[in-house]
């Protein structure tokens, strides 16, 4: 576990860990060596000699005060190591976390990622002061009594050394039991965390379906396992701490007949057995508040378990030598993917030039938003291949592709900040003034107006003051401002006020004159000044491909699709096309 924990400290840490742990085996020992000094000073005592007494004391007083102060230090150095080692632990987490594939937050791992960055993280750090160091303290002070033991009577040292392989393997079955009951408690706490959060976000949703709906169920059961796994390692803890305390003091008694024993037949005196029978009891005592504590190590076991487990996931692959792509031009060639099941695309082939506006039309769950996460390399297909520039993707490697691409998705997060804050993200090293006339491009300066406060007013949790439409005009002004050469837009699907339908249209106009933009589309204007657009089918193969005048003249699916779609929306054909 030592050894765990230092693969995550950073070098402060490490050290302070180090030190404090080499002086804790040292007042450990002295500990140890204090105790085994009772018996000399008992047997003198017994004796009525008091100028031995008065060595003995000054002995142990000396011993005493070195053990205090090593002590205090140890424990002083222990904790501002915790400190060093909390940092370093979160530090770690929060890189490898922005190092891992974007597809390992397909799945909700708040819960997780909250625990263990929170309790987790410190329950690791706080484990070397506040378990390892008593559970040192535990072997180490009852092993130095060992040997004390030795030079006083070495039968009965014998049957205290006897009793180590039965109280070690008590000790091992113990932490076993209690790692396996805290894995199933952490799983049971993130996935009683991932429901809360969700009841929590989901309110306005859930009220609309009543109270009894599926999600007020599924928190309801998540919490009630979550109690079943807390009650189940307070169980498992619980008894096994009892069934150790009573290995522990077997083997107490069985050293308390053998002396007893011993003495009656004459072979040691009463002082001897009495003195002896002190460091016996002073033997067993910091092994069985040890035991007590193998639970502590199980939880941090959790915890680091974890971490391993988030650092064994497998990064996309990465070039040694990156390529430069020679344009910013996007390319799928004979593309088939799924997630982990069913391919969801099979044989996409097309391209999307630069400075061109590609439009991908289709039913819902055709592969849609699929193809945007793997021209952003959220994903590497299974066959085919993605180029931009003509560069296969992994050849750019995914630090390119970021550089490159600016996804603006539907389900548009924005942090609980200022609005201009909310746009500056997109590029940190521009002014406040650059920001501003960015964020005007794609209208943001009139959603500012309205709001108290304007530039400066804050969004809310996710940007809940503002309205979808909103929400995806600052998404296009952070990618305005990122100036990325490649933009991937996903519509909003809901209807759109006047004024974010023309803001949103004329942000498209200012991209796809110098980008390449390639846009989920579902609003007809878009559909239909696109200078190319793929349709798929629900299999996730593309049907036809071209310009809304070709594909209208073709009069396939395509030209199907339209007629219905201009129908819902009320337009007259004649007019636009
Ligand atoms: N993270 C995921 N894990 C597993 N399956 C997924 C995931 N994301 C999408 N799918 C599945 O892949 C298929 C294609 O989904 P995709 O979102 O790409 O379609 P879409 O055309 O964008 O749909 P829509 O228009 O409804 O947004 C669907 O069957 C969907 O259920």
């Amino acid at each position: 576990m030592i050894r765990q924990i230092l693969g995550y400290a950073n070098d402060v840490a490490r050290r302070g860990l180090i030190t404090s742990l080499i002086l804790v085996v040292l007042s450990t020992i002295l500990q140890g060596i204090v105790f085994v000094l009772l018996v000399p000073l008992l047997r003198a005592l017994f004796r009525d000699d008091m100028g031995a007494v008065g060595q003995w004391l000054a002995v142990l007083a000396a011993v005493g005060v070195t053990y205090a102060v090593v002590f205090y230090i140890a424990s002083y150095k222990s904790q501002i190591a915790a400190m060093d080692l909390l940092d370093s632990l979160v530090t770690r987490l929060g890189d490898r976390i922005v190092e891992l594939p974007i597809s390992w937050f397909a799945v909700d791992r708040s819960g997780q990622l909250s625990h263990m960055a929170t309790h987790g993280a410190m329950f690791v750090a706080s484990a070397p002061y506040a378990i390892l160091r008593r559970i040192l303290g535990g072997f180490i002070t009852p092993a130095t009594v060992l040997v004390g033991m030795y030079l006083f009577d070495w039968r009965l040292a014998l049957a205290m050394t006897a009793s180590v392989p039965v109280m070690w393997f008590a000790f091992v079955m113990i932490r076993r039991a209690m790692a396996k009951a805290d894995a199933v408690h952490a799983e049971a706490v993130s996935e009683a965390s991932n429901r809360v959060i969700e009841f929590a976000r989901m309110q306005p949703t859930l009220r609309a379906a009543g109270s009894d709906s599926i999600s007020d169920r599924m928190v309801a059961r998540a919490l009630d396992e979550q109690h079943h796994a807390y009650r189940g390692m307070l169980v498992t803890g619980g008894t096994g701490i009892a069934a150790f305390g009573a290995v522990v003091q077997v083997a107490l008694t069985t050293v308390i007949v053998l002396g007893a024993y011993l003495t009656i037949g004459g072979s040691l005196d009463v002082a001897t057995l009495v003195a002896l029978l002190v460091l016996a009891a002073r033997f067993v005592e910091p092994i069985s508040n040890s035991g007590a504590l193998s639970g502590g190590i199980a939880i941090a076991g959790t915890t680091l378990t974890q971490l391993d487990e988030l650092h064994r996931v497998t990064p996309l692959p990465e070039p040694s030598a990156p390529r430069e792509p020679a344009h910013w031009g996007v390319e799928l060639d004979n593309v088939t993917f799924g997630y982990g099941g069913a391919p969801v695309l099979r044989g996409i082939t097309f391209t999307a030039p630069a400075g061109r506006m590609t439009a991908i039309v289709g039913p819902s769950g055709s592969g849609k938003t699929t193809i945007t996460r793997l021209i952003a390399r959220f994903y590497d297909p299974e066959a085919g291949t993605v180029r931009i520039g003509g560069v296969p993707l992994p050849e750019l490697g995914t630090g390119a592709v970021e550089a490159a691409v600016a996804p603006v998705f539907q389900d548009v997060y924005l942090f609980d900040d200022t609005i201009l804050n909310n746009v500056w993200i997109g590029n940190t090293e521009l002014s406040r003034e650059e920001v501003i006339a960015a964020a005007a491009r794609a209208g943001v300066d009139e959603i500012v107006a309205r709001l108290p406060g304007g530039w400066d007013a804050r969004v809310g949790e996710g940007g809940s003051n503002l309205s979808g439409g909103e929400r995806q005009r600052v998404s296009i002004a952070r990618a305005l401002l990122k100036d990325a050469p490649v933009v991937l837009l996903d519509e909003a699907t809901s209807a759109l006020d006047i004024g974010n339908e023309m803001a949103i249209g004329a942000a498209i106009d200012a991209i796809r004159a110098d980008r390449t933009l390639v846009v989920i589309a579902h609003r007809l204007q878009t559909i239909m000044t696109a200078d190319r657009i793929i349709m798929l089918t629900e299999h996730g193969t593309i049907r036809e491909s071209g310009t809304h005048a070709e594909l209208l003249a073709a009069d396939g699916a395509y030209a199907g699709y339209w007629r219905e779609r201009v129908d819902a929306a009320g337009w007259q054909l004649a007019d636009h096309q």
